[in-house]
């Protein structure tokens, strides 16, 4: 006999562990369900210990800025109190007691159990089953890609959790793909000493974004002493017990100690039982409308629907889905023409909306114009690690921005101004007008938009 309950979540990383917390909060009969840890990626794989990777790799790299600008420093890395703070700090030793006890007293039944859906409003899990009034909510985030090249499957390979779980470094890692993972993890990784290989498919880094911020990023962390090999891809991976060597397409190899596969993620939803509910499971995420419905009865968040694998995205529609399910009257609707994200390499690398090449290609009149720090007053003033650049992407039609590209020191904290200029579609000629507090780096906006 099925138990009647008013929401099933399946999957308990962010966006599933705020949607039920709050439904439950809300006084609906809520049950969680993860065979993992609640809090998913973000906290102890992702998001939060990377962060903490890249706060302390930054320390580093701004102590050899002393030198010429503030007398002389010298540093020494070392990772065991990086490797201490993830552990005792980020994740409680992965051990999420305190996030599975939050959501418990919100009201939440939670149970360590992977969730498979067998019919409508229907989810199995374990040997109990469940009937959801209200409906179903798939929240079950990405899992790495693992590329078959010959050879890879059964080595000691790290994925994102091998890396953020390390406890020392090694000497040498090659780290195969330049996105979001690849670069922000090989620049920590050189800046505490390790001999760092990235290996980049595509024809350059960060390929989905403008390529101005690709050859900032490569330049930023070839300084750090990163050797790159951009399009090619690895034909074969070997491993001797001690190293790996890894042959490319043209032959060349590469040996390191260690080898980090960050070559996108995907979603895990084969034997999730989507087409019991009429999704197909096979399909590479799942679709949702603006209310983040994927069929009846059946809502879905984060990471698996697709469009913007950020922690984010699974909040925003997590607030989406659970005022739907509320039925309340000014439910909020789904929109992402204004997606923001960060890539935290220094210089960071923030992006919102629309690249030139995406609004080009939807057709419309774009117009762009840009600005670099080094020539702005407080990028002049900074001197020491002060690459960046702003561009403007705009719709000449409307009169509005359309996207934006903001990378620099404070990169990713500048993009909210331009987040706020896509998202409320503000007319370029009233940012025209605005006043830029001086000397500040948010000011080569205004740089910018003089140059349109
Ligand atoms: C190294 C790294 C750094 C990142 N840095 C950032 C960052 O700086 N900023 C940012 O915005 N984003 C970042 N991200 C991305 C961010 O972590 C994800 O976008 C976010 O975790 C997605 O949340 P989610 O709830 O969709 O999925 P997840 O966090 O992946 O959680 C999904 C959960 O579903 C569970 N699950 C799967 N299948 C089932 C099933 N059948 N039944 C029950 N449970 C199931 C899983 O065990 C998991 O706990 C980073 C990711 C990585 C890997
Ligand atoms: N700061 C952030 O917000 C942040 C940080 C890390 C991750 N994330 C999220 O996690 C997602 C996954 O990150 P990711 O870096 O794994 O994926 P990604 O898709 O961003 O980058 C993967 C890279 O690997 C390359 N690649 C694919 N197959 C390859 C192969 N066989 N050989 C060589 N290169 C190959 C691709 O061309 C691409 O450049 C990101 O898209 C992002 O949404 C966000």
């Amino acid at each position: 006999m099925a138990e009647q309950v008013d929401v099933v979540v399946i999957g308990l990383g962010v966006g599933g562990e705020e949607a039920a917390g709050r439904l439950a909060e809300a006084g609906l009969n809520v049950v969680g369900l993860d065979p993992r840890l609640v809090g998913g990626e973000c906290p102890y794989w992702g998001c939060i210990p990377s962060k903490m990777m890249i706060r302390a790799a930054n320390l580093i790299a701004e102590t050899r800025r002393v030198d010429g600008m503030a007398g002389t420093a010298t540093v020494q890395p070392d990772w065991a109190p990086v490797a201490k703070r993830i552990r005792e700090e980020a994740t409680d030793n992965w051990n999420d007691q305190v996030a599975v006890d939050r959501l418990v007293k919100k009201g939440v039944t939670f149970l360590r159990e992977a969730g498979t859906i067998t019919g409508p409003r229907r989810v199995k899990a374990g040997d109990r089953e469940f009937e959801a009034s209200r409906g179903i909510i798939v929240a079950t985030g990405t899992v790495p890609v693992i590329p078959p090249i010959d050879g890879l499957a059964g080595t000691p390979y790290w994925t994102n959790h091998e890396a953020i779980e390390a406890d020392t470094l090694p000497a040498s890692i090659l780290v195969l793909g330049g996105g979001a993972i690849g670069l922000e993890l090989a620049q920590v990784f050189a800046r505490f000493g390790a001999e760092v290989t990235v290996v980049e498919g595509a024809e350059r880094v960060l390929s989905i974004e403008e390529p101005e911020s690709s050859e900032l990023a490569q330049k930023a962390l070839e300084k750090d002493g990163i050797t790159f090999r951009i399009g090619i891809h690895a034909k074969a991976v070997q491993h001797d017990g001690n190293a790996f060597t890894v042959t490319l397409d043209d032959g060349d190899t590469v040996t390191a100690e260690k080898l980090l596969v960050a070559t996108g993620r995907r979603v895990d939803t084969e034997r999730l039982g989507l087409d019991k509910v009429g999704i197909d499971p096979s399909a590479k995420h799942v679709a949702v409308d603006e209310h983040v419905r994927a069929a009846v009865g059946v809502w879905a968040i984060g990471d698996v629907t697709g469009v913007g694998a950020f922690t984010h995205t699974a909040m925003y529609q997590a607030n989406v889905a659970v005022f739907d399910i509320l039925g309340a009257e000014d439910a909020p609707v789904a929109g992402y023409h204004a997606m923001p994200r960060v890539t935290f390499t220094d210089p960071e690398i923030g992006v919102v909306g629309q690249t030139e090449k995406q609004a080009r290609d939807a057709g419309l009149d774009v117009k762009t114009a840009g600005s670099q720090i080094p020539s702005s007053s407080r990028g002049w003033i900074h001197k020491a690690g002060n690459d960046g650049f702003i561009k403007l992407v705009v719709d000449n039609e409307r009169g509005v921005l359309v996207g934006a590209t903001s990378s620099g020191p404070t990169g990713g904290e500048v993009l909210g101004a331009l987040a706020v200029a896509v998202h409320a579609a503000v007319p370029v000629h009233s940012l025209q007008q605005m006043i830029y507090a001086y000397p500040t780096f948010h000011r080569a906006i205004g740089d910018a938009l003089k140059a349109l």
